[in-house]
């Protein structure tokens, strides 16, 4: 990396009071000047605490983190001006006009009436709010409120723009509107750190992804080079129904065995034929298993393959015929960055 890294975090630790683990247990990384950086992980991996430490709100327990090349442990205050952030739920002040809370932003940065007037209407334009700028907040949908949020973020110029979640809960028009801008800012030289839980939206935003659990970092590469990095280079995905003396399990070992398939599991069971309540009712004991149990109906079976997969189409229809599953559909499809996250976090809930 030629420039300074527009974020630079080494060994950070955090342990919450009390806690029996670290929270974020040991994470390193960097973020060159107007990149975009995705951090994705599962629900409690870390990643709103890392990105507390990074915007002064959490306190680090150890390690060291600069943002912009100021030390955000120990300068807070004067790290704050470089960045800003966009939590997950809004903090807008409801009891301003949103270009209030424009301007108030870049007041408390010190800008000027003059400055902060004229930006507050670049922004308003640019984020599409210029017809609704002195409209009750309260009345603002929540795509309007998010954009206010990156608006106000935007006011005083910030190096480092930290998205928590920001697409969560809008509507297709809204992303996309809201991902052409955080481009635009890219392009403008802004670093944008995200953390998103839509697996194609951070392969298709992001310049590189972390990929944290339980606090540490498990990967860290462009989107492509992670997927790449998963076994096979194609997927195979079979829906199909086995035989009612078999089940999903034994099949998937035996396609499995097909030289040429590195891995197979089960991705989703079939829409089971009554729901579980209903079988209750009926007396039919526990409902449909899991992916893979006996007694299930079609089922999603994905293969990694490793080797073209039009070589191996005709030896995995083979092995169902000999078992006498039938196929229903087939799907050829490269991994996605969802394959490389559950293989490195597994499906298990948190
Ligand atoms: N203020 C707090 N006090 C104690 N423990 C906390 C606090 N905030 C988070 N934790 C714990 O720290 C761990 C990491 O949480 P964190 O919120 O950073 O994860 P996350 O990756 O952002 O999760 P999510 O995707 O659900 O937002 C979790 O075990 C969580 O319960």
């Amino acid at each position: 990396m030629t420039s300074p890294p527009a974020v630079d975090v080494k060994e950070l630790v955090k342990r919450y009071p009390k806690a029996q683990v670290n929270a974020v247990d040991g994470i390193s990384f960097d973020v060159a000047p107007g990149e975009i950086f995705g951090l994705l992980g599962p629900n409690g991996a870390g990643k709103s605490t890392t990105i507390g430490i990074l915007t002064t709100r959490v306190r680090a327990t150890s390690g060291s983190a600069t943002v912009a090349g100021r030390d955000v442990i120990r300068d807070g205050v004067r790290a704050r001006s470089a960045f800003a952030v966009v939590p997950q739920r809004s903090n807008l002040d409801r009891s301003l006009t949103p270009r209030q809370n424009l301007a108030f932003h870049a007041a408390y940065h010190g800008f000027s009436r003059a400055y902060r007037n004229a930006r507050a209407d670049e922004l308003l334009e640019q984020f599409g709010l210029t017809e609704a700028a002195n409209k009750k907040i309260d009345f603002y949908s929540g795509g309007m409120a998010q954009r206010l949020m990156i608006a106000r973020a935007m006011m005083h110029e910030p190096a480092v723009l930290f998205l928590d979640e920001p697409t969560t809960g809008l509507d297709p028009q809204s992303r996309i509107f809201l991902w052409e801008r955080v481009r635009e800012m890219r392009d403008r030289g802004v670093t944008v750190v995200l953390t998103t839980h839509d697996m194609d939206e951070a392969a298709e935003m992001s310049d590189r992804v972390g990929i944290v659990d339980h606090g540490r970092l498990l990967a860290l590469d462009t989107p492509e080079a992670l997927t790449r990095r998963l076994t096979g280079q194609a997927v195979l995905e079979l829906s199909v129904t086995p035989a009612p003396a078999d089940d999903a399990d034994k099949l998937i070992a035996a396609l499995t065995d097909v030289d040429g398939v590195s891995r197979g599991e089960a991705v989703s069971a079939g829409a089971p034929a009554l729901p579980p309540a209903a079988l209750a009712a009926l007396g039919g004991g526990s409902p449909p298993g899991p992916p893979g149990a006996p007694g299930t109906d079609e089922i999603k079976i994905r293969l990694y393959l490793d080797r073209a997969p039009a070589g191996l189409l005709g030896p995995v229809v083979a092995v169902l015929d000999a078992r006498a599953a039938t196929l229903a559909n087939v799907h050829i499809g490269e991994p996605s960055l969802e394959d490389v996250f559950i293989d490195l976090t597994g499906r298990g809930l948190r």
